[in-house]
């Protein structure tokens, strides 16, 4: 990027890096070819003058906005078809490289359901033929789709979703209903105006008898019109805090019929007379949600990088208050509570980075497995996704809430963008499952761990550390990195053993199973939540200590630091846990404290290299405050005078009601 125009406060910390930028952002990207490919296409993208918005989104209509988003995200998937035209599901990896959607409209793509849920449920579910016939389309987008499953009453309850899917043998066609107003279909992403086809996602009826939800490929409008097809009922649902141009909607159907070959047959099937073929699991219908929320974790490491870089380069630029009399205002990033704020973030998005990829190369595996009849390993890949996506979108959300209050005033401006991500990050605790109730999930699992621990069985390799800690009550601690995972763990294993013990505690004489575990579910979320912290920060120091080793002793040493202050700060964070299961003294804690500070005075010469090394184009930060080259004044003013009320000098509301006011007030 030019260096000419760049603020003298970000010129000199990049003097002060310590490591090749250039180095980290290869390490992100995964190698400098795909550096290059992503710049390749984030460059033809964010030049198109198709792309560029005379007047900012924020000061669209409601109507105007979507239909913006919409023109600019089919000038994107054009653009993008030259490029993923060797895109199949199969060489599909999570990468840095769908972030360009950011560059092209602030909010979310309307199209967004489309590649992250429509593709993959019809890859996922399908039988081959149906694929054949199906996935070219969309992947070419020659259609439309959505996932259709959450209702008006029902998101987090799969089996009390109420659309009806009722086969009928004599026409070997599936009647679709929604009998009453909770049954309608609420919240599907391009669901409103944008998709022609959906997901259904509907209770199945055949020859009488209720075989629970099934997914089925529906077309809800007509190819040529766009007019929803007679039997259809669908609109927008209306404006939310943030996702305002993700077109959410809602879906009504009224004896709508579909050929039976419409279901998603990968799974469980229904023959022409009626028929039906039980799924080996009947969990295997739930797999796209596993699949969104393993991909999530970059979805969040990518918005917190973008966060990250807006507030670190805002804070080197900008100066506020003296230290010391007689002394220049300091950079605010120099402020040691500024970096308490600040460099926690950037570390945690390395952090979901790395054990997103962790956990995708697990999901890999295990479909793999789930491919050749096996589903051994299901449950605890379910628990892992659904704790790690519970905990990292709320992880997520504070940190971007701290960001933004790192910028003062300024982080309030839409047009620092932090409003925005805050919005896009804030969904994602409840969306792909609701964060408690994710939560509950894994703790179903740690439950089933615990007893398996009582029975002295050999457990699963996420939970084998249960056993280690099983029997002492307080673990040796060690202040050492091995000796916080050993702690995290140790503090898992007790909550563990705790919320086991209060279900037990609850289960008196004519208490249900379900009573009792509702009244230990505070304890439960708790002990998964430890399970989880205890994950992180196992899985991101080996992850981070083996990329050390791949790179330069620079780079490698501020990785470690990242990692490092990661976990430090999460030991003094949690340090009640710590002092409950393990030996920590309070020396040890001021010693940990000590350390913490140390780590934030290292890595801040670094700071701005480090976000740096996101390297995120301009048009992708959308920021005026964190823009490479710290132009932060200039371009608040620049948006500033963007509005339409500075159109005119006098607006004519002055006019119509405050000089009557006035005029009346003189009376
Ligand atoms: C090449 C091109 C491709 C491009 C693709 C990539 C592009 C990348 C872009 C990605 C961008 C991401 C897009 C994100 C968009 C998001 C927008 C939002 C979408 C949505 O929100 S969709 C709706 C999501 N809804 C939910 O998540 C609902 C949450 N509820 C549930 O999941 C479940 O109902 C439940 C888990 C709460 C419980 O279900 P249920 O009551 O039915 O369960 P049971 O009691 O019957 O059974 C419990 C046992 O089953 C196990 N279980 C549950 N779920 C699963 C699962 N998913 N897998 C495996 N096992 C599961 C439980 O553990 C229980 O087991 P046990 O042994 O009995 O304990
Ligand atoms: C921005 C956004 C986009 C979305 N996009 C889509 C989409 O494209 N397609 C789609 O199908 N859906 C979509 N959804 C819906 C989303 O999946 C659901 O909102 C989500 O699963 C939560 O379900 P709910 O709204 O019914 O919440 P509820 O389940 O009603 O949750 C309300 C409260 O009840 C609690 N609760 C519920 N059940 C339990 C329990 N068993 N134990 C303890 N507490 C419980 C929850 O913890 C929460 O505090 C979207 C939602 C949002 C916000």
């Amino acid at each position: 990027m030019a260096e000419h125009n760049v603020c003298v406060e970000l010129v000199r910390e990049r003097q002060k890096c310590t490591f090749e930028v250039q180095e980290l952002i290869h390490l992100i990207d995964g190698g400098i070819t795909a550096t290059e490919e992503r710049r390749e296409v984030e460059n033809v993208v964010c030049t198109d003058p198709r792309i560029k918005d005379v007047v900012p989104e924020e000061y669209l209509s409601h109507k105007e906005r979507y239909e913006n988003a919409i023109r600019k995200n089919c000038i994107l998937q054009e653009i993008l078809k030259k490029y993923t035209e060797k895109r199949t599901w199969d060489n599909f990896r999570p990468s840095n490289k769908y972030r360009i959607s950011s560059g092209v409209v602030k909010d979310i793509s309307p199209f967004m359901l489309h590649t992250g849920m429509f593709i993959p449920t019809l890859v996922n579910q399908s039988d081959d033929e149906q694929k054949a016939k199906w996935v070219p389309k969309a992947m070419s987008m020659e259609i439309i789709g959505t996932y259709a499953q959450t209702e008006l009453g029902h998101g987090s309850f799969i089996r009390g979703l109420e659309t009806t899917a009722t086969y009928d043998p004599n026409t070997e066609e599936f009647v679709l209903n929604t009998p009453n107003l909770t049954s309608y279909k609420w919240w599907p992403g391009g669901l409103a105006h944008t998709a022609n086809h959906c997901i259904v996602v509907a209770q199945l009826y055949s020859k009488g008898q209720h075989y629970g939800v099934h997914p089925f490929f529906v077309q809800i409008r007509d190819i040529e019109t766009h007019v929803p097809l007679p039997g259809i009922k669908v609109g927008e649902i209306g404006p939310k805090l943030g996702f305002q141009t993700a077109n959410n909607g809602f879906l009504g159907f009224e004896n709508f019929r579909i050929p039976r070959r419409n279901m998603l047959m990968k799974n469980a099937q229904v023959l022409k007379d009626g028929t039906y073929i039980k799924s080996k699991n009947d969990k295997l219908t739930y797999g796209t949600m596993v699949f969104v929320r393993v991909i999530i974790l970059f979805d969040l490491a990518f918005e917190l990088s973008r966060a990250a870089t807006i507030a670190v380069r805002y804070s080197a630029v900008r100066h506020q208050s003296q230290l010391k009399a007689n002394e220049p205002e300091l950079q605010i990033i120099d402020y040691v509570t500024q970096q308490h704020k600040l460099f926690i973030g950037v570390s945690t998005s390395h952090v979901f980075r790395v054990v997103g990829l962790w956990l995708w190369n697990t999901y890999v595996k295990v479909n793999a497995d789930i491919g050749k009849g096996n589903m051994d390993q299901l449950p605890e890949l379910h628990a892992l996704a659904c704790c790690l996506k519970a905990v990292c979108s709320r992880d997520a959300a504070a940190r971007v809430e701290e960001f933004r209050l790192a910028c003062g005033g300024h982080g309030f401006m839409t047009s620092s963008n932090l409003p925005i991500i805050n919005g896009i990050v804030s969904a994602s605790i409840t969306y792909e499952g609701e964060f408690s109730v994710l939560m509950l999930q894994t703790a179903r699992f740690l439950m089933k761990a615990w007893n398996g621990v009582l029975a002295r069985k050999t457990l699963t390799p996420t939970v084998s550390y249960l056993s280690k800690f099983s029997n002492s009550d307080r673990v040796q601690w060690a202040n050492t990195t091995a000796g916080i995972i050993s702690g995290f763990q140790a503090a898992a294993a007790g909550k563990t053993k705790e919320a086991y013990a209060a279900i037990q505690s609850y289960l008196k004489p004519g208490t249900d199973y379900e009573d009792a575990w509702n009244s230990a579910s505070v304890q439960l979320v708790s002990a998964s939540e430890a399970h989880c912290r205890a994950i992180l920060c196992e899985i991101s120091w080996s992850e981070m200590q083996r990329l050390s080793k791949t790179v330069s002793p620079n780079l490698g040493k501020v990785l470690l630091e990242l990692a490092e202050l990661y976990l430090t700060y999460w030991s003094l964070e949690k340090r009640g846990d710590l002092l409950m299961y393990t030996t920590i003294s309070t020396a040890d804690i001021a010693k940990l404290q000590a350390r913490y500070e140390e780590l934030l005075a290292l890595i801040r010469p670094n700071a701005v290299g480090i976000v740096d090394g996101f390297d995120i184009r301009d048009e992708i930060l959308n920021s005026t405050l964190g823009a490479y080259d710290g132009r932060v004044y200039e371009r608040l003013m620049e948006e500033a005078k963007k509005s339409p009320l500075n159109a005119e000098p006098v607006n004519e509301s002055f006019h119509k009601y405050i000089k009557p006011l006035m005029l009346k007030a003189k009376l």
